[in-house]
């Protein structure tokens, strides 16, 4: 039996090595793993040692998984891993399944928080990743010649169908002009009528709470919003959620499950991009798809009426098939689309009506800034070149994404296996690390933004006085550098459209018995911030 053991851990502890150097996936460990037990079983089947097949078959099995895990565990916590310099906790250290286990429950921005409040700016968030919160890491890691996305992203995507967030270099930059040119200046002039539109249809049913005293979710009937607006911004159609009041598409259900999943697998690479054997999690990956896959079929089977994005990346104006995506890859845009354009919005307009009504006199200076264009003549929720005219509105949007950034942690990058490892922020970070650099960690953090660094202070970011210390290459909501968010222009369209037109035309005020401080304890994040109910009470001012 010793030899059966003793061979069994040796082989446990040589494919530790060999998992080392390149992370499998769940499926092909497991047939490496059982393809070698199956190997030494037939060499100590030669060996005639008496002991039933069975018995042999169960003590390599055991005993090789359970020295494979043994060697990964002691490794990842030995003084001989390569991140052992970096501080974390235990847990950390040790598995990945921590950072998933905080995914899953929302609170991975916030318990990153306190880690870096108790170990400091540089700690080890996983076994192989670090969390850098400092200024200086955003160029190198996310700058024109930062670190590359790698298998956060990549895992969660069908090979090569992959669309834009999940590219780097010139497949990025390519793909990246086609997009670019849906979100050009001529093309933003169209999708603020589409998100004027929008907010027509969100008056009608506003004005019909408001006539009644009836309150209003704001969470729900802006995410109504955001959706619709997507639907128009990128099929030339709308889904009709406002309308109806009603989400009969589950459109909020399939992207929130849709979110889960992919967190789930971007942190757990191995999973595969089918998050193998979790029915849940293949089930919200594939309804997106298909819900998306509609979308297109349904816009193919129209001409466009309006200049919507996929009139852009499917090169309907071009004579020529030069660069045309397949249909395939469109749909992979069009998914990217619906998740990375509708929730986000609609989290920031949210999140800024939270804030501006917490803040009561914030919300009066921005009311009337928005009354006084008015009175010039300017009306923002039709007109979006007048925006830079409101910089107090401006102010409060910029202020509202510092203290909730809509993506709080942001994906990873990975220093380039080959290339010896970097230096980021004075610390030697060696290849094939991840390396996280999180909005809400560099948003909140005294050195860049001061003094009251966790209060609402829209001022700090126009008053030049000498009062505050406002770094903006701290500010990174949108992220940075060229694969920083490509619909950041729309989106400040789309949140001052709504929010110059609510400030306009309703007094708002929260309902009776409801506590505001539920609001942010409440945020979970899933990638993307996902916000409570906010019940509010409408009364016309018009
Ligand atoms: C307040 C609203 C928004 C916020 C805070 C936001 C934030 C972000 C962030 C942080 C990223 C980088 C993600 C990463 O590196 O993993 C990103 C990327 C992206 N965003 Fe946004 N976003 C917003 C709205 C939008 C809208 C309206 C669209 C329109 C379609 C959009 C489309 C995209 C796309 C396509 C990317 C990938 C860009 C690339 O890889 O080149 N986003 N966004």
């Amino acid at each position: 039996m010793d030899i059966v053991v003793s061979s069994a851990a040796a082989l446990g502890i040589s494919l530790h090595q060999l998992f080392r150097r390149r992370e499998p996936t769940i499926a092909s460990a497991l047939a490496i793993v059982a393809g070698a037990d199956a190997a030494l079983f037939a060499i100590l089947e030669r060996l005639e040692l008496g002991l039933p097949a069975s018995t042999l078959v169960y003590s390599l099995g055991g005993t090789t998984f359970a020295t494979l895990l043994l060697s990964i565990a002691a490794y990842r916590l030995s003084p001989w891993h390569p991140l052992a310099r970096y501080p974390g906790p235990l847990l950390h250290r040790l598995t990945k399944l921590r950072t998933v286990y905080a995914s899953w429950r929302g609170n991975h921005f916030k318990e990153m928080a306190k880690i870096h409040d108790k170990y400091g700016p540089v700690v080890r968030m996983a076994p192989n990743a670090i969390s850098i919160a400092d200024v200086s890491a955003v160029a190198p890691v996310l700058g024109a010649n930062g670190l590359p996305k790698d298998r956060y992203y990549r895992a969660r995507q069908p090979p090569g169908n992959g669309p834009l967030i999940t590219l780097n270099g010139a497949q990025h930059a390519h793909r990246r002009r086609l997009w670019n040119r849906g979100l050009g200046k001529s093309a933003l002039t169209s999708h603020t009528q589409t998100a004027a539109a929008g907010w027509g249809r969100l008056r009608t049913q506003f004005d019909r709470a408001a006539d009644a005293q009836t309150t209003v979710d704001m969470s729900l009937w802006l995410r109504f919003y955001g959706f619709d607006f997507m639907g128009g911004f990128a099929f030339g159609k709308e889904f009709g959620l406002v309308e109806s009041g009603k989400d009969d598409v589950k459109a909020w259900q399939t992207i929130n499950k849709f979110l889960i999943a992919h967190d789930i697998i971007g942190h757990l690479p191995w999973l595969g991009w089918r998050g193998a054997f979790i029915p849940s999690l293949l089930s919200a990956l594939f309804k997106l798809r298909n819900f998306a896959r509609k979308c297109v079929q349904d816009r193919l089977a129209r001409p466009a009426t309006t200049l919507d994005l996929w009139y852009y990346l499917s090169k309907e104006d071009a004579d020529d098939n030069d660069g045309r995506l397949t249909v395939e890859k469109l749909a992979a845009e069009g998914s990217l689309a619906l998740v990375a354009g509708a929730d986000t919005s609609a989290t920031a307009m949210i999140s800024m009506i939270y804030f501006l009504l917490t803040n009561p006199d914030c919300l009066s200076k921005a009311r009337e800034e928005v009354d006084a264009a008015v009175a010039n003549g300017l009306a923002p929720w039709t007109n979006a070149e007048c925006h830079p005219a409101l910089p107090y509105l401006n102010a409060c949007m910029d202020e509202t994404l510092r203290l909730l950034p809509v993506v709080p942690t942001n994906g990873s990058r990975v220093v380039p296996i080959g290339s010896g490892g970097i230096t980021i922020a004075g610390h030697f970070i060696p290849e094939d690390t991840e390396v996280f650099v999180a909005p809400y960690q560099l948003h909140h953090d005294p050195r860049y933004f001061s003094p009251h660094t966790s209060i609402f202070h829209p001022e700090r970011w126009i008053e030049d006085d000498g009062k505050w210390n406002t770094q903006r290459e701290a500010y990174i909501p949108f992220s940075a550098g060229p694969m920083q968010c490509v619909g950041k222009n729309l989106a400040k369209i789309e949140i001052i459209v709504v929010v110059s037109a609510l400030l306009r035309y309703y007094d708002m005020k929260f309902a009776e018995g409801y506590d505001p401080a539920m609001f942010l304890e409440h945020v979970e994040e899933h990638i993307v911030a996902d916000v409570p109910p906010l019940p509010v009470v409408l009364t016309k001012r018009l």
